[in-house]
């Protein structure tokens, strides 16, 4: 999109490539090999989040073993080249050689090469009106990986934005052929725009175990993409080599590279730190693995995803209580649209062997994580008298359809037709709730800025999970709140807002390159007085293209270049 939308000023314009540096160096956090405890990545709190942080990439030695490179010759062999490219982890942030790897790592990612660095600047203003909140990320992704196990699918209204963009090349990688119909090529596109985006994507699938791919799979920023993807990849007789940006790279894998592993697969990372880039495949097996279920989810979706097509199937045993359990409902759930039986045990999850993929079309629904930003913009900035309704709210299996009940509870002005799947929501005062966001941590980012505009104390509770995002999210959201003047307390697994105690004022706020916290903090900045900067707003790409546009057609002021 070029020029003005309604209501609101949105500026383009070229600038230099866009990357992320800031994760690698600060923020790797669970290990994931069997030396080490995936569930306490993170040494005692002591308050502080860069301390805490700084630890914790001291602890999973990144710096000391990314040079470190798997002991056969064939992953040498592999990895080399992509090991030197993206070990952005041992240059130090500002150094020429960060520089130089930053370059490479943002040139080298197919989807996101066209990013331009962007500040989204917001002054105080009302919204009013509908907007459609973009499909959802978690079943584009889930149903464009399904079509590629089966032999061929229409994805409609899929979710068009870099991390699906990413499974979707993983796809081809593996054999199968993905055509995003009704759109322009991802490059063509404006990085923030919701124009030109596909309104399918015509899947004819592998059929069955992965073949092995010719080259490197970049899974870009996308942990989604990751996770799913390494098992998919442990099926092929050959091996898969795995990497994403700086950000990806610090994420946890090490609990899923075991359970491979524990198939008859080979899965390594490359650095040894249970980080990719990794190195999978040798045809992994049926069988029972044992996992930690407090660390991402995704390792089990990735699981029941592949293991319908081993021979006798896959158990999942979770040794420790599973966190974001809705996303495996949606995994479940999109099994079962594609004709695959999967089932709960006592202890965690079973899918049967032998099972085959087909559905000839599958059409996503909505995502309600994208829909609370707009929810959330709604309930703190609506006009007097005006409402922001948000269309495609169907009910599906995505928890974060909980942000509904928490501004419910805040005392939002909402409403939900499940019917019509539009939510209508009326700014009113708000108050401080406790939140727990076990099941829905992408929530987290939206519901803080809410309590930061509460009355009374918003206690975000059960979020250790939220630090293995994109970026460490309850560090980056206490941060930058404590910035906009909010008082914050932080704790290992939970992020207090005092909001009683806050008066928000504009400030220049770092994105990190995280497109939650992009969208969260600009949410903010609709009542913080004064103009709050965003920066890295181009990161919207991830998940919800179209963002400042839709905000600006809803009356922010919003500008972004
Ligand atoms: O499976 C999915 O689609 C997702 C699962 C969640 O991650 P974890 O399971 O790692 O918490 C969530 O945060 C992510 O945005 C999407
Ligand atoms: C954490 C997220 O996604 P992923 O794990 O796929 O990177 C997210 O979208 O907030």
């Amino acid at each position: 999109m070029e020029g003005a939308a309604t209501g609101g000023i949105v500026v383009f314009v070229v600038g230099t490539p866009t990357v992320q540096t800031d994760r690698a160096v600060a923020g790797s956090r669970v290990e994931g090999s069997r030396s080490a405890d995936p569930r306490s990545p993170i040494a005692p709190f002591t308050g502080s989040p860069s301390a805490c942080q700084t630890r914790a990439a001291a602890q999973s030695g990144i710096h000391a073993a990314d040079s470190a490179v798997g002991d056969r010759p064939v992953t040498e062999q592999l990895v080399e080249q992509d090991v030197e490219r993206v070990a952005v982890g041992s240059a130090g942030e500002g150094s020429p050689r960060a520089a130089a790897t930053a370059v490479a790592v943002g040139t080298h990612l197919p989807g996101r090469a066209h990013l331009r660095d962007m500040d989204a600047h917001v002054s105080p203003s009302r919204v009013a009106g509908r907007a459609r909140a973009p499909p959802s990320k978690s079943y584009t992704h889930r149903a464009i990986l399904a079509a590629g196990y089966g032999a061929g699918t229409t994805v409609t209204d899929p979710l068009d934005s870099a991390d699906p963009r990413a499974t979707g090349r993983a796809v081809e990688a593996f054999g199968g052929e993905v055509t995003w119909v009704g759109g322009d090529d991802a490059d063509d596109r404006d990085a923030d725009s919701a124009e030109g985006g596909a309104t399918a994507v015509e899947v004819a699938g592998f059929a069955g175990r992965p073949g092995t791919p010719d080259d490197v799979i970049d899974c870009a920023n996308s942990g989604t993409t990751m996770r799913l993807v390494t098992a998919a990849a442990g099926l092929t007789n050959g091996l898969a080599v795995l990497t994403g940006d700086g950000s990806l790279r610090s994420r946890p894998q090490g609990p899923l590279l075991d359970a491979v592993a524990d198939l008859g697969g080979r899965a390594e990372s490359t650095r040894r730190n249970g980080q990719a880039p990794l190195v999978v495949g040798d045809a992994m097996g049926s069988g029972t693995v044992a996992i930690p279920g407090d660390v991402s989810s995704q390792f089990v979706t990735a699981l029941l995803m592949a293991g319908a097509v081993t021979d006798e199937g896959i158990e999942v045993d979770l040794e420790t209580e599973l966190k974001s359990a809705p996303y495996v409902e949606i995994t479940r759930e999109v099994l079962a649209d594609f004709g695959v039986d999967s089932e709960r045990t006592e202890t965690g999850f079973r899918v049967h062997g032998g099972q085959t993929y087909a559905a000839d079309e599958y059409a996503v629904p909505g995502d309600f994580s994208s829909m609370s930003y707009l929810l959330a913009a709604g309930a703190v900035a609506a006009a007097d008298g005006e409402a922001v309704v948000v269309e495609g709210a169907r009910p599906s299996a995505q928890g974060d359809s909980a942000i509904v009940d928490v501004l419910d509870r805040m005392g939002a002005d909402i409403e939900w037709d499940e019917d019509a799947g539009e939510i209508t929501v009326r700014a009113s005062s708000l108050s401080g709730v406790e939140v727990d966001v076990g099941d829905t941590p992408d929530l987290l980012p939206t519901i803080a800025v809410l309590g930061a505009v509460a009355d009374g104390e918003t206690r975000i509770v059960n979020a250790e999970h939220v630090r293995y995002k994109e970026t460490d999210r309850v560090a980056a959201m206490a941060e930058s709140l404590e910035k906009l003047g909010a008082e914050v307390t932080e704790e290992p697994d939970a992020l207090i807002v005092h909001g009683g105690d806050s008066a928000l004022s504009g400030a220049t706020v770092h994105g990190r390159g995280d497109h939650r916290l992009v969208m969260a903090l600009a949410v903010a900045g609709l009542v913080a007085d004064g103009e709050t900067t965003v920066t890295g707003a181009e990161h919207v790409d991830v998940s919800f293209p179209g963002f400042f546009e839709t905000m600006a057609a809803l009356g922010a002021d919003v500008s972004v270049a």
